[in-house]
């Protein structure tokens, strides 16, 4: 089997006498759209701030791309192709979706379009931004402002950004977040469409989200991966019942 894109190696991070992430050991194939989830406070987020650079581990190894990556901070893992999507976001509301994707594609550029000018006076640089707004489906929006948009565009536009990059794992924090019903429906048809072509760590809430678009599922429970597998496995696991979905709970 080729070699996972992210390998986590017995992680273990510790807020004082509080164990948050305990000997985590997780991984992601090419092409897998890798569910975490676990209640409220298990750890996830304490988890992929560590993946992503954010938090130091305090013992345990990351390997990201064929890489030991463990002591790398986050702008050289974002370099490497590992994008964080959702949590922290860049888009400037007075900018149109098309002027904050264009200055998205100057940043990933490494300087291979013309600085020193309106980026998108460039026509290469206008041609991937709206390739890139179209495969999101944002192609009848790009000159609407981000102020004006939906919080389901706002999240398409988010991912667009982070797409520019060509990245070779997406970071999804909890993308359902504040979307309605039909947004959440929409965002995941979207997120089903890149699914196979890049790789995902999604964590997520909304259960109808993970079981759609999850190959595996991991559950963090108390900081320990307390199980892992197919969504259907891991549905109908009793000790993932009982410790996080709830017993009575249809899922
Ligand atoms: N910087 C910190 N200092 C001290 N304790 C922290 C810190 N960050 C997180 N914690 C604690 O670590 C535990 C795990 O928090 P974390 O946010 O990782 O959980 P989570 O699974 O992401 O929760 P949620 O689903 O609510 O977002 C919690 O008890 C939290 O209070």
């Amino acid at each position: 089997m080729a070699e996972p894109v992210l390998a986590l190696d017995r992680l273990n991070k510790s807020f004082g006498a509080l164990h948050v992430t305990r000997d985590v050991c997780l991984d992601i194939r090419p092409g897998e759209v890798h569910a975490l989830i676990g209640p409220n406070g298990a750890g996830k987020t304490t988890l992929v701030s560590q993946i992503a650079g954010s938090l130091k581990p305090d013992s345990g190894r990351i390997r990201f791309a064929g890489e030991d990556v463990t002591r790398l901070g986050v702008a050289p893992r974002a370099r490497r192709g590992l994008a964080r999507v959702f949590q922290i976001s860049n888009v400037v509301g007075a900018f149109t979706a098309l002027e904050n994707v264009a200055v998205a594609v100057l940043a990933a550029s490494g300087g291979a379009f013309g600085m020193g000018r309106p980026a998108l006076a460039d026509p290469a640089l206008r041609a991937k931004a709206q390739d890139v707004l179209d495969s999101v489906g944002l192609a009848g929006r790009m000159a609407v402002r981000a102020v004006e948009f939906s919080h389901g565009e706002r999240r398409a536009l988010e991912l667009a950004m982070s797409l520019v990059q060509d990245p070779e794992l997406l970071l999804l924090d909890e993308p359902m977040a504040g979307t309605g019903r039909a947004e959440g429906e929409k965002l995941t048809r979207l997120l089903l469409s890149l699914k196979g072509r890049i790789p995902m760590l999604l964590i997520e809430h909304d259960m109808t989200a993970v079981f759609t678009l999850a190959d595996r599922v991991s559950v963090l429970i108390g900081g320990a991966v307390a199980a892992t597998g197919e969504p259907a496995v891991i549905r109908s696991d009793p000790v993932v019942r009982k410790a996080y979905i709830g017993e009575d709970e249809a899922v």
